[in-house]
């Protein structure tokens, strides 16, 4: 299938044609960037031919108009599909869309969220309609990749009336941040699932994505393309309060306020020009406001940097791209300055000169750092070929996967169980956080007693509850030598107890389980995966030859869970994986409610 993509940016129009079988292949590649009086500078790559010059285009507009023509020059026959990038999809398109008219309007009603993007992705879907009236249209969104964001990384802190009209954060460059990540852990060789990666894309627009074991935790930019990073002509942070203040001190309106803050800051608000490569020249040749344009855009990267290693728990790799990410190396370098308190190094002639040729995404860091730093071209037309084809395929909807986590056995305890373990009012020690939010592993440890026999070096897993409540799994219960039943957490009626020994004394526990396997979500992660609290669904968990089906695990949906399926060692080694992996939620499940 010829697939012809378009991705309309804020200051560039990039297309690209692809065979789309079973390895997608880019025939055509092309670009139209850096519009400035009445002419923009193009590129178009077909086989051996590269052709670059400057155009007559004043606007992306006029380039989109251009390239029916720019493809018959090349002898490209019209498309089987068309795909296009769409900045905002809000919270409505989870997955790529096929354009009809009912989806246009939506597109349409978004564009105020992303003026300089929105408006500019439909002036290509209306071209192409009215071109290829026949020719299947799908739109890939920016936005669809954070909808796993958790609602704490979502929610602005305003009043509920706010919240309820729908102001909240969403987070764009998704196709981008979600293909570097999976560059980034194909050159590591390790699972997605198994990695906590930073995402740089630094381009007109520049945003930071923690990708957080395969899924979008949190990114910079907010319910608009506006929030976080210094961007060409955009902003990035500022405080709400400097809305009053322009109003006030220069009497400038809403719609003032926000033409500048799109169109007239960032790097051309702090130095005359959006394009870094202007800046950097400048800034060699000693200009004092293009160096402090450039210290500003390394230092909110590199606060953001910090603040999603924070937020994830930990990092293994950065990844850069984008326009400057894998051009600048100055700019990488800047933004890596001082981040080896967390264990990050580059080094500075790999950085200098990676090797981008081809679809390598090369290492920079320094031999010894603990994170991996990388360089790698995005390929957002690439993806969205892909996505197109998939959308059109109208295959079995997409698999929906968990990441899924194994519980060692462990025990909740009371106030009561931890002076009778411990002495009076002992404060447990949090020893490592867990990635349900609020909940930790403490460095004390007990031992259970049963009849037959002790299991010791138990964990405690806090904050404290207001029962006790130890879980084992079935090959423990043959230790103790008790009869355990499988139960949900917190329903311990008619349960047995085991007895808790601890420093300080023994304590018969409230209740001793086996858990039942289950799935902790929140509501809007329940919403994409169609899930429902207290539904019993079955996944499958395992790729090996010991691959499983857990028939009826349970779904437990809490306001701020993360989204993971809970098994005890039992079932994980059932299944045959290690201390993480991901589950696939059974297509077609029936809705059986737990009793
Ligand atoms: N060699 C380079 N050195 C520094 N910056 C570069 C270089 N090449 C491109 N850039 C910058 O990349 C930015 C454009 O990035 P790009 O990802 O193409 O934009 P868009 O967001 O429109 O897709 C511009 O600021 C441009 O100056
Ligand atoms: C969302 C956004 O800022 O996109 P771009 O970088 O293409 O302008
Ligand atoms: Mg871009």
């Amino acid at each position: 299938m010829r697939t012809l993509v378009f991705n309309a940016g804020s200051s560039s129009l990039k297309f690209g044609v692809f065979d789309v079988a079973s390895d997608t292949r880019e025939v055509f590649k092309g670009s139209f960037e850096r519009f400035r009086e009445g002419m923009c500078d193009f590129r178009f790559r077909c086989g051996k031919a590269d052709q670059r010059g400057s155009a007559s285009h004043a606007s992306i507009d006029e380039a989109i108009a251009a390239i029916p023509g720019v493809l018959k020059q090349f002898g490209l026959a019209a498309p089987d599909a068309i795909g296009h990038r769409v900045a905002h999809g809000g919270s409505t398109f989870i997955a790529p869309a096929i354009l009809e008219d009912a989806i246009v309007v939506k597109i349409e009603d978004l564009s105020p969220l992303a003026p300089l993007h929105n408006p500019a992705n439909l002036e290509a879907i209306k071209l192409c309609r009215a071109l290829w009236p026949a020719v299947p249209q799908v739109a890939v969104f920016d936005t669809s990749f954070h909808l796993t964001n958790p609602t704490f990384a979502t929610t602005y802190a305003v009043p509920e009336a706010w919240r309820r009209a729908g102001l909240r954060r969403y987070g764009f460059h998704g196709t981008s941040h979600k293909y570097v990540a999976l560059r980034a852990a194909e050159e590591t060789g390790q699972p997605l699932s198994n990695l906590q990666i930073v995402s740089v894309h630094l381009g007109n627009g520049a945003s930071v994505c923690a990708v957080n074991r395969g899924r979008s935790m949190d990114s910079s930019m907010g319910i608009t393309p506006l929030e976080g990073l210094v961007m060409g002509t955009r902003s990035g942070d500022l405080d709400p309060g400097a809305f009053g203040f322009l109003a006030r001190q220069l009497s400038l309106s809403v719609a003032d306020i926000e033409t500048a803050l799109y169109n007239d800051s960032g790097l051309k608000g702090l130095a005359g020009s959006s394009d870094m490569r202007d800046i950097e020249d400048r800034a060699a040749a000693g200009d004092a406001q293009a160096q402090l344009a450039i210290e500003i855009y390394a230092y909110r990267a590199r606060k953001y940097v910090g603040a999603y290693a924070a937020a994830m728990g930990g990092i293994d790799a950065l990844v850069f791209t984008g326009g400057i990410g894998e051009n600048s190396a100055s700019m990488r370098r800047r933004i890596c300055d001082g981040l080896a308190f967390m264990g990050l190094q580059l080094d500075l002639d790999r950085n200098a000169a990676p090797d981008l040729s081809g679809r390598a995404a090369p290492q920079i860091q320094a031999y010894g750092s603990r994170v991996c730093v990388f360089v790698t071209e995005t390929a957002e037309q690439l993806m969205i070929a892909r996505e197109t084809a998939q959308a059109l395929a109208r295959v079995a909807p997409a698999v929906e996967t968990i990441p899924v986590a194994v519980s060692g056995r462990h025990v909740h305890l009371s106030r009561e169980a931890a002076d009778a373990l411990f002495g009076k009012g002992y404060e447990l020690t949090p020893a490592k956080p867990l990635r349900q939010p609020g909940h930790w592993a403490a460095r004390e440890r007990v031992t259970l007693e049963g009849p037959k026999g002790r299991l010791e070096n138990v964990a405690i897993l806090g904050p404290l509850r207001m029962r006790t409540q130890a879980e084992i799994s079935r090959t423990d219960s043959f230790v103790l030598g008790i009869d355990v039943p499988v139960r949900e957490s917190g329903k311990l009626d008619g349960t047995p107890s085991v007895t808790v020994v601890g420093p300080a004394g023994t304590f018969a526990s409230d209740g001793l389980i086996v858990s039942a396997r289950h799935i902790h979500t929140n509501p809007h992660d329940a919403a994409r995966l169609g899930l429902t609290d207290g539904e019993l669904i079955d996944v499958y968990v395992g790729d090996g030859p010991r691959r499983v089906t857990f028939a009826q695990t349970l779904v437990r949906v809490g306001e701020t869970s993360f989204t993971e399926m809970h098994i005890d060692t039992d079932e994980a080694n059932a299944a045959g994986i290690g201390a993480c992996a991901e589950g696939e939620i059974v297509p077609g499940h029936a809705a059986t409610l737990r009793s």
